[in-house]
């Protein structure tokens, strides 16, 4: 205790050191946990219901119209309160505050954390650099409401007159996941315009955009972050070639390119016009940015005002995340258990499992939002860690994932906690469908949880009438253990402030994660690595001659593709 209140004093002492550096692995609740993970390890999740008929109640949490039940995780009350512990011991207090703030808390590219700035609906200041960014926040909302409404309405003309029909944004990673996820899942709310999405530096990918549009009704949203990213920067100059090519002239581009953007002078140089940019600032994370200028595409896609509905359902969140207490605060709860199973359980992945088809860009978007920013090996302190970091996300939509991998979850040898996540409300309320696929999002994590005993895999086969030798033979193969975690997120319907509010949810939940493995959540150079070596192997593939620079491996592939291309 005493170590924790004297980090606590140093970092009220000297803002400069932006978050407690505490290894959570040396708090005394850690140790506790170790000791409570022996216990727990050999309980099975079906006894916790048997013995607690409030189980449902002490571990679940409603916010607005979204219900959060916990109660099917490998947990009793006292793991609850030691992870809480843990958390407070690991000052996860401090640093929200320091991250609502404005605190620069991501100190390795030394900025501000502040996407919540960009759903500050209450529009009380805060501040980056002793700066309010709400004037500037605010402002480009207007601008893209302005302009999303003008385009929407058909004011908004393309070089022959005529209105606009289609939409393509281009961009990748935070430029791309989060608006083609959010347009995916508010799709029931879809304008008339229809909308594309090209990331991929693969020529194919905006050749086959292309393919059935028309360049005087097309508007082109190149969006990114640093203007700078390869892909983006070859997909926008293919864009503007099918664009001129089409019978348009350079002064024509203004009415069908606009950037989305933090970087100005990059983008005069590519040829459009800065009073077309919508700005957003380094504070930004780009896989937080939906909220952003980068959501001018979800504008565009559900009309401005579902926008302002999804920022308000964030916001929410954020208020929520900022003030509950820990006990009924829903993305520390989510990010304790992760914990739990991270580095008692050792997990290696979470499942993200939506029972909702327009929800299956979700798990792909915070696939880059958790692993981007959680996949880190070295602490604040810039030692390399000595216990395991942020899982492996992945997941499909129910049910789909049901008859494809449902099977290693429920009988493979790796404890995999998943989030089912399903609406009660269908926007197709078709027949007996939604009903159907409820069945399944409860039916399995009943299942997960209780799994199914030999005994009643034998009763089971008796009643099918199989014979003694059959049943000893199947039976094992038909026993499930059952007692696998899951977290169910019932909504009442994905509405954009439900959403607006899940994915604010997610992104804290992730926040909390990396604060308490002490590492660096807002920063990705695994990413940038990527960037550079690409750019040294490009001018080698540009000639025929034969390389010799690298191993004998990559020597290798590169001269095959040098004889086959
Ligand atoms: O918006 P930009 O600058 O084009 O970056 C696109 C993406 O590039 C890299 O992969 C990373 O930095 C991501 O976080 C980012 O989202």
């Amino acid at each position: 205790m005493f170590v924790l209140n004297k980090q606590l004093y140093f970092y009220k002492q000297k803002p400069s050191i932006m978050l407690p550096k505490i290894d959570f692995t040396a708090t005394s609740s850690y140790k506790y946990l170790t000791d409570h993970y022996i216990d727990i390890v050999s309980k099975h999740l079906k006894g916790f219901f048997d013995t607690d008929s409030e189980r449902f109640e002490k571990f679940s949490v409603r916010f607005e119209d979204i219900l959060v039940d916990y109660s099917k995780n490998r947990i009793d009350e006292q793991t609850v309160a030691l992870l809480i512990q843990l958390a407070k011991e690991c000052s996860v207090k401090d640093a929200i505050e320091a991250m609502f703030n404005g605190e620069k808390i991501n100190v390795t590219e030394g900025r501000e954390v502040l996407h919540t700035a960009l759903r500050n609906r209450s529009n009380t200041p805060v501040y980056a650099g002793g700066k309010d960014v709400m004037p500037e926040v605010n402002a480009v909302l207007q601008q893209m409401k302005t302009f999303s409404d003008a385009v929407i309405s058909g004011e908004w003309k393309g070089y022959t007159g005529k209105a606009i029909t289609d939409v393509v944004n281009i961009g990748i990673g935070g430029s791309d996941l989060g608006p083609v996820m959010v347009t995916e899942a508010l799709k029931a709310y879809k304008t008339h315009l229809n909308l594309h999405f090209v990331s991929n530096v693969d020529g194919t990918h905006i050749a086959e955009a292309l393919k059935n549009i028309d360049p005087e009704t097309t508007l082109f949203l190149i969006a990114s972050k640093t203007f700078t990213t390869q892909e983006t920067m070859a997909n926008a100059h293919s864009a503007r070639d099918w664009f001129l090519a089409g019978g348009a002239v350079d002064a024509d581009v203004a009415k069908h390119f606009v950037a989305l953007s933090t970087n100005a002078d990059a983008v005069s140089k590519f040829g459009i016009d800065t009073k077309n940019m919508f700005e957003f600032w380094d504070w930004v994370g780009g896989r937080y940015s939906l909220c952003s200028a980068i959501g001018l595409s979800i504008a565009l896609g559900i009309g401005f005002d579902k926008f302002e509905e999804l920022l308000d359902g964030a916001h929410a969140m954020d208020l929520h995340f900022r003030t509950a207490e820990f006990e009924e605060n829903i993305p520390v709860i989510l990010a304790l258990l992760g914990i739990w199973y991270n580095n008692f359980f050792e997990s290696e992945t979470h499942c993200i499992l939506p029972y909702d088809q327009y929800l299956h860009r979700f798990a792909a978007y915070f696939q880059q939002g958790d692993m981007e920013s959680n996949g880190k090996h070295v602490d604040r302190n810039g030692n390399i860690v000595d216990y395991s970091t942020g899982p492996i996300i992945w997941g499909e939509p129910g049910t789909n994932g049901q008859h494809a991998f449902y099977q290693l979850i429920h009988q493979g040898t790796k404890l995999i906690p998943c989030d089912f996540i399903a609406p009660a409300q269908s926007h197709n309320p078709l027949g007996e469908h939604h009903t159907l696929l409820l069945s399944n999002f409860f039916a399995q994590t009943e299942a997960l949880m209780n799994g199914k005993t030999k005994e009643e895999v034998v009763a089971e086969l008796k009643a099918q009438g199989k014979s003694e030798e059959e049943i000893e033979t199947i039976a094992p193969f038909k026993v499930f253990d059952g007692n696998r975690p899951t977290n169910s997120i019932l909504a009442k319907k994905i509405t954009p402030r439900v959403l607006g509010s899940l994915l604010a949810m997610y992104e804290h939940k992730i926040f909390v994660q990396g604060i308490i493995w002490n590492i660096y959540s807002f920063d990705q150079w695994g990413v940038e690595l990527g960037k550079q070596l690409a750019g040294k192997i490009l001018p080698e593939l540009r000639t025929a001659d034969e390389v010799k620079t690298h191993d004998s491996s990559t020597n290798g592939l590169i001269n095959q593709y040098k004889n086959w291309r």
